[in-house]
């Protein structure tokens, strides 16, 4: 295989949060928490994951906009192919090391799109200057070479060589990010981050884009990173896609394969969000509730755990998997002492036909209902300690509550993370269901 054009190695960003009169670190912000994946020449790799899940942040971190905590970004762009490690271990195409001249170099050969195209250009200087610019930040001194090279990609990008002189408010949303499109493209990159470049557009202008975009792709034959939080966007430009939570990668593969055969829980879920009839895409009523929990503080094991509808079940028990879901919420939520038994016992009067006093019995059912937690679970381990719990908490006492569940209950998926599993060559996830469905991989630098 040819060597990659970008290679990720346990990329890390962690945001210091700081307290106190000294400012002191007191934690961080795991917004980036070791993800590893390559780009090959003329390939187009999309991220995908919930608003919050760190796509943004590993953009910036490979394109060095900010600094990573830990990791690697190898880039073998421009005139880089071909390098080899120093003897020290470090990697001279590794972009967190970059001088100042290396990095001048980088942010010619590597460009980024926004999604907001708007606030990325000056409102006082046409568009055509703006795009022109970079030409001569980057050396060239010719004017009239500079202008007939934007007009000309000006009409490569769907505008007329005219809009030159024109300024950034006379341009729709669409028309915009056609220039933003000529700006990346006007240094002849070899690679391009696009930052959710259509999710601010409207549906009409949002497919002239993408497509647009396959067909720039084409015939320059640059290699992309393509983020979006939308699986059908995602199939529409990508050759393979990661899949992201909390700061990590769940799962990676050719698109298709992912497609048709999702390995994740997580990326299932967002394959049954795709809202419109996609034929490739499987609605199968996944409802992923919830949002992503806070990267300060991510859940233990495996991140997904808190949200996932294929939560593993305890060793010795055998549950309707939906009970058993409603179970581990409510036993988090009674954890953090979030149950609101005021408003629980409002709803309950709500709910009762008499007006007399709402009996505890009354309570428990309507904490069971709005967990939905089963009246009777099947399993008699299962059935006595929520019922203990829930006698615990219509008596006011959480701790006695929280021990009920939290001796009772416990998944495998909180209390080890899983290894990266390799399903077909390429195409890796990280769950405990599919720990027996592959061989384990770890990525060393170099490989994919
Ligand atoms: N400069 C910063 N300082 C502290 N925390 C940050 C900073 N930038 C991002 N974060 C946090 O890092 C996490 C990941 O954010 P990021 O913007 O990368 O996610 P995302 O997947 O791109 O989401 P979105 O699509 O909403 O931009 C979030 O919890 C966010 O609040």
């Amino acid at each position: 295989m040819t060597e990659p054009i970008l290679s990720v190695r346990n990329l890390k960003k962690h945001y210091p949060i700081k307290s106190g009169l000294l400012n002191r670190k007191v934690g961080a912000t795991k917004a980036v928490d070791g993800i590893s994946f390559d780009v090959h020449p003329g390939e187009t790799v999309g991220l995908v994951g919930e608003s919050g899940c760190g796509k943004s942040t590993a953009a910036t971190s490979i394109i060095r906009l900010e600094d990573a905590t830990d990791g690697e970004v190898i880039f073998n762009g421009g005139n880089r192919a071909s390098e080899t490690r120093r003897e020290d271990g470090a990697h001279p195409n590794d972009v967190t090391e970059f001088n100042k001249r290396e990095l001048k170099q980088f942010r010619r050969d590597a460009q980024m799109i926004f999604q907001d195209p708007s606030s990325s250009f000056n409102p006082r200087m046409t568009v055509g200057s703006a795009v022109a610019e970079l030409l001569l930040v980057h050396g060239m001194d010719d004017k009239p070479r500079r202008r007939a090279i934007v007009e000309d990609l000006l009409e490569r990008v769907g505008l007329s060589a005219e809009d030159y002189d024109r300024y950034p408010h006379e341009f729709s949303g669409g028309q915009k990010q056609r220039i933003g499109l000529a700006r990346a493209l006007v240094l002849n990159p070899d690679f391009i981050v696009a930052d959710e470049p259509v999710s601010a557009l409207d549906v009409s202008i949002k497919a002239e884009i993408l497509s647009l975009i396959n067909d720039l792709q084409e015939k320059y034959g640059m290699s992309m990173l393509f983020i979006s939080h939308d699986m059908s966007v995602i199939s529409k430009v990508c050759d393979r896609v990661a899949v992201m939570y909390l700061g990590e990668i769940v799962e990676i593969g050719d698109v298709d394969e992912i497609f048709e055969n999702p390995q994740h829980p997580y990326t299932e879920a967002l394959l049954s969000a795709i809202p419109t009839p996609d034929p490739r895409s499987r609605n199968e009523g996944i409802e992923l509730k919830g949002t992503v929990p806070s990267p300060t503080n991510p859940p233990s094991g495996c991140r997904f755990h808190t949200r996932c509808h294929r939560v593993i079940q305890p060793p010795d028990m055998e549950f309707e998997q939906e009970s058993w879901r409603a179970i581990l919420n409510f036993r988090d939520r009674v954890a953090q002492e979030a149950i609101d038994l005021e408003s629980i016992r409002e709803n309950a009067l709500g709910s009762q036909d008499s007006g007399s006093g709402v009996t505890d019995q009354a309570i428990k059912s309507q904490i069971r209902s709005e967990f939905g937690i089963p009246e009777r679970i099947e399993e008699p381990t299962a059935e006595t300690a929520v019922e203990e719990a829930l006698d615990a908490l219509v008596n006011e006492d959480t701790d006695s509550a929280r021990e009920h569940l939290m001796s009772t209950f416990e998944t495998p998926c909180e209390t080890s993370k899983p290894e990266q599993i390799e399903h077909e060559p390429g195409h890796r996830s990280a769950c405990h269901l599919n720990t027996s469905k592959g061989k384990t991989v770890e990525l060393t630098p170099g490989d994919d």
